[in-house]
């Protein structure tokens, strides 16, 4: 939203605004991101589940492989529209064109930094190629979008005769662009504003001052219609407006519909899947901690009233609310913990409980699942056999397959059973499985390695989370041997999944 406050300055509700995703192409121009055609093809269906408008699918220009890849989106006949990004020439043109694309964003410089000093052209010839270059694609039944790159930092005079010169050419539209992330939303507005005088005006903003999501507003509150965005806001060095962002900022505070919003969650993970860059977890929507309340004030208010800690409800972007333990949580927190698992405390016991998983908490841990299990187990005295544990653990991977083998006691009885897999964790894993027969049958939710320690002798942290009907648990355990920290996690977590379900839940009023 603006930082200065006009009544023209806001965005009205009736407003129609799409969204356009560069993920395939912006945001696979960010550091060490590379998607394959089956990645790119399963990203651009998730995209048109959504309702993106727009599917800018790569760059034509790239190679051959990246044209496999768009034409492999183009053949998906998606109802969004499928393009390609085009530097000022036409034969980028035509290999969009070989692409079989909807259409085209043809990219020229705005600013004399980028006519003059990348381009090496003038101001007047820029103009003359941009007109050929619009009427050429138009003439191939492209539909066509100018953008004046590094528009925020060109003379405001120029940006609007290129717009016109686009449009006039037969431009669809010509877009906004803040390339380097620079500038702020008083000078959107304004830029936005004079631009859409003369025609339809997209806005792409990145998000180097973090301003990404602000510009992005400002812009459509100065008349731009179409936002261009990437999922988890991927892109060129701090990435471009994030798609959730946007369509979470213009539905909660403008009432603007964009996307169909439960399915941002998914697509952000296949995203991050498919790109290896991990969600930050307090990235706002998408974040591990965006709907988690940890401190005992929030977690009391919230189980008071969903809404007391929340702006929107955590389902309206297909997610869920979690209660976490740790240094913060109070009584309310553990009580609430303690029903999910089905455990029965009085008041003192409760309080105890929090005071030892404070203290857990103060040691810089992440309380999991099964420490709080633990703790409960020793102060109200109810000690139990365990149902699986793990007495022996092997694995190798020199040889061309990896194998484990696993000996566990299973309700007391010794089970022994070897597997293979992708690498010696995978081979663990299935040699648990194979022991455990129907009782593994629960689902791998999260898998998650940290290294503690630095160096090849690190101690490595391995969280999981596993879950079986309705119910999950996490586990974390720390060990210098990555295999046996994950196998040593995994049946924990089995162990709690099956031990619950050999005790009848608590009542919920309890
Ligand atoms: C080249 C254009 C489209 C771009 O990505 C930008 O300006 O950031």
């Amino acid at each position: 939203m603006p930082v200065t406050h006009s009544p023209e300055q806001t965005i009205a509700s009736d407003r129609t605004v799409r969204l356009l995703d560069t993920t395939l192409r912006d945001g696979e121009q960010a550091p060490g991101v590379s998607l394959s055609p089956d990645e790119k093809v399963e990203i651009a269906r998730s995209l048109e589940r959504a309702g993106v408008s727009v599917i800018e699918a790569g760059s034509a220009c790239t190679g051959a492989g990246e044209r496999q890849a768009i034409s492999r989106v183009t053949d998906l006949d998606l109802d969004a529209r499928v393009t390609s990004f085009c530097r000022g020439m036409k034969g980028d043109i035509d290999l969009a064109l070989d692409c079989d694309v909807d259409g085209v964003h043809i990219v020229v410089p705005a600013s004399d930094r980028h006519v003059e000093g990348k381009v090496g052209t003038s101001r007047e010839d820029n103009l003359e190629n941009t007109a050929e270059l619009v009427a050429y694609a138009k003439d191939h039944d492209l539909w066509v979008e100018v953008i004046g790159e590094d528009g925020s930092r060109a003379d405001l005079d120029y940006l609007e005769r290129l717009a016109e010169t686009s449009l006039e050419a037969g431009a669809d539209r010509f877009c906004f662009a803040d390339t380097v992330g620079h500038t702020g939303p008083e000078h959107t507005h304004e830029a936005v504003s004079r631009l859409a005088d003369l025609g339809p005006v997209s806005a792409h903003t990145h998000d180097d001052l973090g301003l990404g999501v602000t510009n992005a507003l400002a812009a459509v509150s100065a008349g731009a219609d179409l936002v261009h965005c990437t999922v988890d806001g991927l892109g060129e060095r701090a990435g471009n407006v994030a798609l959730e962002e946007v369509a979470i900022a213009l539905d909660h505070v403008y009432d603007v519909e964009t996307l169909d919003l439960e399915e941002v969650y998914d697509l952000a993970q296949i995203v991050a899947r498919a790109t290896g860059v991990q969600l930050p977890p307090n990235k706002a929507v998408i974040g591990e901690n965006a709907f988690t309340h940890e401190s005992g004030i929030h977690t009391d208010g919230t189980l008071k009233d969903d809404k007391m800690y929340e702006p929107y409800a955590p389902e309206t972007v297909g997610r869920e609310r979690r209660l976490a333990l740790g240094k913060h949580t109070g009584r309310a927190g553990v009580r609430a913990a303690l029903e999910e698992h089905g455990v029965e405390a009085d008041d003192d016991e409760v309080a105890e409980i929090a005071t030892r998983v404070t203290e857990l908490g103060d040691r810089g841990r992440r309380v999991t699942d099964a420490d709080l299990l633990a703790i409960a187990e020793d102060v109200t005295g109810d000690d139990r056999d365990r149902v699986v544990d793990l007495l022996d653990l092997s694995a190798t991977s020199g040889g061309a397959v990896p194998t484990a083998s696993v000996r566990l006691s299973v309700d007391g009885e010794e089970r022994v059973a070897s597997g293979t897999g992708s690498g010696p964790v995978d081979a663990a894993v299935s040699a648990v499985r194979e022991a455990l027969g129907s009782m593994a049958d629960a689902e791998l939710e999260s898998y998650h390695v940290d290294a503690v320690t630095g160096g090849t002798d690190a101690v490595v942290t391995v969280e999981v989370t596993m879950v079986r009907d309705d119910r999950s648990v996490t586990v974390a355990r720390s060990e210098a041997d990555i295999t046996r920290a994950s196998v040593t996690a995994m049946v924990d977590a089995l162990d709690r999944l099956l031990a619950a379900d050999q005790q009848p839940l608590a009542p919920a009023d309890d």
